[in-house]
């Protein structure tokens, strides 16, 4: 197949290396041409995917035409902030059809209008026909072929399924789901989840905090999804559960090390300027929390990432905050039913 990638960061690129290999003709975008220049001279990526070597095959180009028309799929890989603008783009070009399938790889809410990348792109273009590819994969690994599991979402059965064979060989497995906006969630939410797990990390707590965080992140994670119309089930798949222990614990992880820097000192702006590639947390943490305050949600940890990221909380004040919250059941739904011992 014919397949365009939007945007050469580390996912784009480690994306198109893999749809390469599965023998498909890849043609990859970015908006930048001393960027595309640069990789074209060295075939490789060296700011955003180090020491990787790039086949000769794959095709990068800052002319949009060229690398969008007759397409078969097209694959969003920019920060979820700039996921309208480039899709509203693409789309007012007519370089988008219904005859492509669109597949979105960023993980995050859009923090004006609080909606998802598969909201904004039916907004935009309702018969969109749309795939959302998530789960625990750091391009760091998928770009030296380690085995990697991941989640393609779609309401349609055939994109999901088309989408599923097209990543798939022995290093890359993919599962089909029909919950977009579950895994949309997951991987949006985990980001945030593991911005508090490294700043854990950053102030010197340990493995029980940083479990605890996962645990109490994924009940917020699905109580958010769950109001917004998620199944309950896709919250312990890769793309809830999977990704949120590799995000929390991977050395890899922007949103993690981004995390540590703030809780070793360093503010918000400074820790993303050294971490120098997208930290979606940080942007996702103030669409989380609208849309907690919207729903009546009750989001501790997010809040209290909202407070320490924007209102300069101090980190160990909101920690214990957290735990001496008022006491309550691990499960909420026995605080409102029946006495969970009767
Ligand atoms: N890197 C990873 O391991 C994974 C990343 N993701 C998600 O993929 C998305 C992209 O992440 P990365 O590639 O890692 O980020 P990155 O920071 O490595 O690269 C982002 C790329 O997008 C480009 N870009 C930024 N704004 C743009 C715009 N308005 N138009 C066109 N291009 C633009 C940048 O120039 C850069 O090349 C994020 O949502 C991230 O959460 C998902 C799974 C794995
Ligand atoms: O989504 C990811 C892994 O699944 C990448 O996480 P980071 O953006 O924190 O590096």
């Amino acid at each position: 197949m014919k397949i365009s990638v939007v945007a050469a960061g580390s996912w784009g690129t480690a994306l198109s290396m893999v749809l390469n290999s599965n023998g498909h003709k890849v043609t990859v975008w970015a908006r930048n041409a001393d960027h595309i220049e640069t990789i074209r001279k060295t075939r490789q990526n060296e700011k955003y995917l180090k020491g990787i070597r790039l086949d000769e095959k794959i095709n990068f180009t800052c002319d949009a035409e060229m690398a969008l028309t007759d397409t078969d799929v097209v694959v969003f890989s920019v920060p979820s902030q700039h996921f309208q603008d480039t899709f509203q783009m693409f789309y007012e070009k007519g370089l988008l059809t219904n005859r492509q399938v669109v597949v979105n790889v960023s993980k995050g809410i859009d923090m004006n209008s609080l909606e998802t990348p598969s909201q904004i792109a039916y907004r935009v273009y309702p018969e969109v026909r749309f795939v959302t590819l998530s789960g625990p994969s750091h391009a760091e690994e998928v770009a030296l072929e380690l085995p990697t599991a991941l989640v393609a979402a779609s309401k349609n059965r055939n994109d999901a399924e088309l989408i599923q064979d097209l990543f798939s060989n022995d290093y890359m497995r993919v599962y089909t789901n029909p919950d977009v906006i579950g895994v949309e969630i997951s991987g949006a939410l985990k980001n945030i989840i593991a911005l508090g797990a490294g700043i854990s990390d950053g102030l010197g707590f340990g493995d029980n905090a940083k479990a605890a965080l996962i645990t109490r992140g994924i009940k917020e994670i699905s109580q958010l999804g769950l109001a917004l119309g998620a199944k309950p089930e896709t919250f312990k798949g890769l793309a809830g559960v999977g990704d949120l222990i590799v995000t929390c614990t991977s050395m890899h992880s922007r949103n993690r090390r981004c995390g540590m820097l703030i809780g070793q000192g360093l503010t918000l702006n400074e820790a993303v300027k050294q971490i120098g590639m997208v930290v979606e947390g940080a942007y996702t943490v103030k669409s989380a929390y609208a849309l907690s305050q919207r729903h009546g949600i009750e989001m501790p940890i997010t809040a209290e990432l909202y407070r320490v990221l924007y209102e300069d909380k101090n980190a160990k004040t909101a920690v214990l905050d957290l735990m001496t919250r008022r006491k309550k059941h691990e499960m909420d739904e026995y605080a409102s039913k029946i006495e969970p011992w009767d």
